[in-house]
């Protein structure tokens, strides 16, 4: 089985052996998988020969682009002189301790430490079990409930998912105990008549309310992505997050910051809690850590947290892959590139600003309400009524469905997450490059709205 085989026979035996995430399997098997051969910079290449540009880098992880032989390099390098070890006994090793050593020096205040995962879920179930044990060490057992946001994504895992606050996937399995969730400051579709000033407020104030209806002495802490990413590219109300870290500091709750989309250059800068001016004790790490060249995900822990539970002795917690000598041999070389590259100042300087120029003009176009970026995460919201905001009348993502096809169809990578349509594109894209990617978006836009017409849903 190659690259070079027909077409539909990988499709054939993808659909026999190959159970896919977040797929409707019967629905995959008889339309056949699109099968990605190469990747270049921001360009994948499918097996028929296709170009396509990749909206959406990967799964929001691919951030210095496709094809950089500098990693696969490092990868042989380090596979051929120590292809595993673990850090179980009392042993370590040079990857893992040089991408701690680097992590702390690009994390923000006193972030200093480091646990590595597998993924990103897997480092949120950390968090779980990290948050949980502090304030056990500190002798009180009872503080145990971690409150997280409805359309909050923090994966897939029996914590991962738990945190998240999408009921789809509650619903799939079950939610561990002591996991409580309030609104998202989602202005677009739930701030009614409310300013976005006011509207985040009031969602932040949700937090107060919730430690004081559990009692203070029952929560553990607070996690949230500075931007919620899978829950449809939610940019917060300015007024949210001061709010938050307001309510975190006088209650004094541990702080989580969920940077698996948002962390490595996503929002202009390292992090998007710099972004946002959030004082977290814990940052959740994935996909930009290594550009999705490589699992790897982890938890960039506060001295105080690391501290408290180092006084707890032995925490009975790890991955056979935690700090992985590969994995975290091609992540060090990944930041080592967006470092010396200017990657981030890219971002901020060049792909952002002609972007968002060229992003928040789509808000001409008949479908598109709302345009939001903030560095090289966006979103636009599609509505039948820019004033009122309002829904479809056809079921919530019917026309983000039908959107995105079309931009399969014109080779353009994007996410829909129901009627809102997302780009996070590799972080090294180039003004020509967005040029096409807002023509094609532009197309597939035209073409959805031609095809509501043409079936009576406009
Ligand atoms: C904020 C956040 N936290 C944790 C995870 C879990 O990471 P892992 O997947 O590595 O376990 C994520 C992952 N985010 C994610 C993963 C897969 C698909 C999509 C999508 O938007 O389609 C988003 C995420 O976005």
């Amino acid at each position: 089985i190659t690259n070079h085989m027909p077409t539909e026979e990988l499709q054939a035996l993808d659909a026999a052996h190959h159970m896919h995430p977040f797929t409707d399997a019967n629905g995959l098997a008889k339309k056949g998988a699109r099968i990605i051969t190469q990747g270049k910079g921001v360009w994948l290449t499918d097996s028929r020969g296709e170009k396509i540009i990749d909206g959406m880098a990967g799964l929001w992880c691919v951030n210095i682009g496709y094809g950089r032989p500098e990693l696969a390099e490092v990868a042989a390098r380090q596979m051929n002189e120590l292809a595993y070890y673990n850090t179980f006994f009392q042993t370590s090793h040079v990857p893992a301790i040089a991408l701690a050593a680097k992590l702390a020096e690009l994390a923000p205040g006193d972030l200093n430490h480091v646990f590595f995962a597998g993924s990103g879920s897997e480092a949120n179930d950390t968090n779980i079990r990290l948050v949980r044990r502090y304030w056990q060490v500190k002798d009180m057992p009872e503080k145990r409930v971690i409150i997280a946001r409805t359309n909050g994504y923090h994966g897939s895992t029996m914590g991962g998912g738990s945190l998240g606050g999408m009921s789809p996937i509650h619903a799939h399995g079950g939610k561990i105990d002591g996991i409580v969730h309030i609104g998202q400051p989602d202005w677009w579709s739930e701030g009614g008549d409310m300013t976005p000033e006011e509207f985040g407020l009031m969602r932040a104030r949700e937090l107060e309310e919730k430690i004081l209806e559990l009692g203070v002495d029952k929560v553990a802490a607070f996690i949230g992505e500075p931007i919620q990413g899978a829950g449809g590219v939610i940019i917060p109300p300015s007024t949210y997050w001061p709010e938050i870290q307001r309510i975190v500091d006088k209650y004094g709750i541990l702080l989580i910051a969920d940077e698996v989309i948002t962390g490595f250059g996503r929002t202009g800068n390292w992090f998007g809690s710099q972004t946002f001016g959030i004082r977290p004790h814990i940052m959740t790490i994935a996909k930009g850590l290594s550009s999705g060249y490589q699992p790897i995900g982890g938890s960039i822990i506060s001295d105080e947290v690391f501290n408290v539970v180092a006084e707890g002795g032995e925490l009975y917690h790890g991955y056979t892959y935690s700090g992985h000598p590969v994995a975290a041999a091609v992540a060090l070389e990944n930041l080592r590139i967006i470092e010396e590259e200017g990657i981030i100042d890219h971002v901020r300087n060049v792909a952002h600003p002609y972007l968002k120029e060229r992003w928040d003009a789509l808000t001409d176009h008949p479908l598109v309400g709302e345009a939001k970026l903030v560095g090289l995460m966006g979103s636009i919201a599609l509505t039948p009524n820019k004033a009122t905001r309002a829904k479809f009348a056809s079921e919530a993502g019917t026309v983000g469905f039908r959107c995105r096809e079309r931009c399969f169809a014109n080779n353009l990578i994007m996410r829909h997450v129901g009627d809102r349509m997302i780009i996070a594109p590799p972080l090294v894209i180039k003004p020509e490059e967005i040029d096409i990617l807002i023509t094609r978006a532009r197309k597939s836009l035209d073409e959805c709205y031609a095809g509501l017409k043409e079936d009576g849903l406009l």
